[in-house]
């Protein structure tokens, strides 16, 4: 069900944004000279909107650095006052939020954990309600599109219209090249239920490394994403938490020169009436596909009858495995991502024995 709340759009509370949004700046404030001085490089790039620095930082285990805490609200203020740009902090209890609040800073940030806990989510809300804070929700740690959602309407029920998700990877379950895994389904999913909800992608912390940091920037515009967040520090290779994954200013704008930004529409009628003549094509084909589908239905149905007659299991899995061969390799000479093509045959045969299990169980 797609829910319209009343969220703004990003140029409502940033109106001088051209670009997409673009959030950086260290990961972890370490002293106010290295917050201000990676702000001041960072100002210079006209393409920085708003600057982020972490002082409670919640780290996986107890014993790393865990930010400078109170102090560097002040740092933050100093870095408004000299470079005039916007200020953010992540904030994971309501103390974190009152004390930023106070601080007069731009943009509170509730991070993957805390996204993670309605509690938490809950205290964050009730703290900021009735304010016109801009509010970013990184996606909870799992994957779970509802928990990201409920945390997104718990501050919009607080009164709260800047809000914009941040899609900073999921934990993985397994060994990946990335930190954290990247989700566009998740992702996709909550921009369908929460149409008018921005979504940035925070890819240092999807990448964990420097060198994916661009292919996932990259792949983020492809899919839509209003901006970035990415960690950047003065001298990355010092940095007291999450050196590998952080760029120095300068290294980010080579980033930032790199990337092709895409937008919804062309504002072109050549590619407009292009796109609608291939769109016509595939709405052909798609029926096409589901008209064999529908076939395939009834032979399946047919054989499920027969089946029931003589007493036949509807799982004949000598036959499904040499199926699924068949159809892997005739999707590779037909250049088919074989994944794609085990994931639809996996749909197609489940359905076939439910139904023919539904038509051997009729009275
Ligand atoms: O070949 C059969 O026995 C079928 O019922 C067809 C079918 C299929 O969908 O292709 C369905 C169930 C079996 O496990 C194997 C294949």
């Amino acid at each position: 069900m797609t829910l319209k709340l009343e969220i703004n759009p990003i140029k409502e509370w940033l109106p001088h944004i051209d670009n997409p949004l673009l959030v950086s700046g260290p990961c972890s404030l370490e002293s106010e000279e290295q917050a201000l001085e990676t702000a001041k490089l960072l100002a210079q790039d006209k393409r920085v909107f708003i600057y982020r620095g972490g002082v409670w930082k919640p780290r996986t285990r107890p014993g790393s650095f865990e930010g400078v805490g109170s102090i560097g609200l002040k740092w933050l203020q100093t870095v408004k006052k000299e470079t005039g740009l916007p200020v953010g902090t992540e904030v994971a209890n309501a103390q974190h939020t009152e004390e930023a609040l106070n601080a007069g800073l731009d943009v509170l940030w509730i991070g993957a954990r805390s996204t993670a806990s309605p509690f938490v989510v809950q205290e964050i809300a009730d703290v900021v309600k009735g304010t016109d804070a801009v509010i970013m929700i990184k996606n909870p740690v799992n994957p779970d599109v509802q928990l990201w959602m409920g945390a997104v309407e718990r501050i919009n029920q607080a009164g709260i219209k800047n809000i914009v998700a941040i899609h900073r990877g999921f934990t993985p379950f397994r060994e990946t090249k990335y930190r954290n895994y990247p989700n566009w389904k998740t992702v996709i999913e909550l921009k369908r239920l929460l149409p008018n909800l921005p979504i940035i992608c925070d890819p240092s912390h999807i990448a964990g490394k420097r060198e994916y940091l661009y292919e996932i920037s990259q792949k983020a515009f492809d899919m839509g994403m209003e901006g970035l967040m990415i960690e950047s520090h003065r001298d990355p290779s010092c940095a007291m938490s999450d050196a590998a994954q952080q760029l120095t200013p300068a290294d980010l704008g080579k980033l930032l020169d790199k990337l092709v930004i895409r937008h919804e529409n062309a504002n072109n009628p050549s590619f407009e009436s292009q796109l609608d003549v291939l769109r016509n094509r595939i709405d052909a084909l798609d029926s096409e596909l589901l008209e064999i589908l529908a076939s395939r239905v009834t032979i399946v149905k047919q054989i499920g009858q027969y089946k029931r007659e003589n007493n036949v299991t509807a799982l004949q899995m000598n036959r499904w495995t040499q199926l699924m061969n068949n159809r892997v390799n005739l999707g590779k000479r037909l250049d088919i991502n074989e994944t794609f093509v085990k994931i639809l045959f996996q749909l197609i045969h489940e359905d076939s024995v439910r139904m023919q299990t539904e038509i051997m169980d009729e009275e």
